[in-house]
């Protein structure tokens, strides 16, 4: 019988940067209907994995498939269709309003020539809404804040209205709130049957809010699956090289105690 194959499977998947290897060997399968968190140290392969999701960077030994195809079939804008990306330093420095820098995210499905229909403009109005941008939309991105700055790269993903979103180190810049309210859009999309993958550095908020997580340490896959299953002290002390004992919560998930540093 073949199995049936949706969101991305990937097969012993090695990757090398500068011809160094970031991954090696990767092997794991990502679900529609999930938000997946994947952590790990500086350097760990995090946003490698990210963009080798997103079809940004060639698999030198294994297997990437989405929707059981090979991803390589897909070109770039059936890619940009499937798969929203807010990279880790975005680019602000376009003469752009919010409005003009959110609607970038509806080129996929348009000839950029055209005007924007109404229902894009709805679209975009929506999606600043869910970022709480929209008192802000005639504003020119130069004068934002960080965390504003943050929350209109969001925006512009949300607006693109795909199935997939691939998200790297969202929370940054986000104050407390913004961080939490964007952890909880992101599982309401995920709940609507989004596949979400984001890349994050808080422990916490990622075994709270997150469906699956991965910890990455030197390109390998140490864990993959329900944050309690997986952020144990061993492999946390592998990936992390601190001694950091999880604990949970009644209710809100995990925390963690940082032992003494070396
Ligand atoms: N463009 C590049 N050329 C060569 N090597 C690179 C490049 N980008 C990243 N690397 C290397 O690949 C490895 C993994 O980097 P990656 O950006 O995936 O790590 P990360 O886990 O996302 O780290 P961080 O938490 O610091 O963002 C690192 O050793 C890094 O130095």
């Amino acid at each position: 019988m073949i199995p049936i194959t949706l969101g991305w499977q990937l097969d012993t998947v090695t990757v090398a940067r500068g011809g160094k290897p970031v991954l090696q060997g990767v092997s794991c399968q990502i679900q529609p209907g999930r938000l997946t968190t994947l952590l790990g140290c500086n350097g760990a392969g995090k946003t490698s994995l990210l963009r080798v999701l997103a079809g940004l960077l060639p698999v030198a030994v294994g297997r990437v498939d989405y929707q059981g195809q090979p991803l390589s079939r897909l070109d770039a804008v059936q890619r940009a269709r499937e798969m929203a990306w807010v990279a880790q330093h975005p680019d602000y420095s376009l003469p752009f309003t919010v409005l003009e820098y959110a609607a970038l995210g509806r080129h996929p499905h348009r000839d950029s020539w055209t005007p924007l229909p109404p229902a894009d403009r709805q679209l975009l109005e929506h999606a600043l809404q869910q970022v709480e941008l929209l008192p802000l939309m005639h504003k020119p991105l130069s004068r934002l804040s960080g965390g504003e700055r943050q929350r209109a790269a969001l925006a512009r993903a949300l607006a693109q209205q795909t199935p997939c979103l691939l998200l790297d180190e969202p929370t940054n810049h986000l104050d407390l709130k913004h961080q939490h309210a964007l952890q909880r859009l992101l599982q309401k999309l995920a709940r609507t049957g989004r596949t979400v993958v984001q890349v994050l550095h808080d422990l916490e908020l990622a075994a709270r809010y997150s469906d699956e997580v991965a910890l990455l340490a030197n390109g390998q896959l140490l864990g993959w699956g329900r944050p309690e299953a997986v952020l144990l002290p061993g492999p946390l002390q592998r990936a992390y090289g601190v001694v950091l004992t999880p604990e949970i919560g009644t209710g809100h998930g995990m925390r963690f105690t940082v032992g003494a540093l070396a």
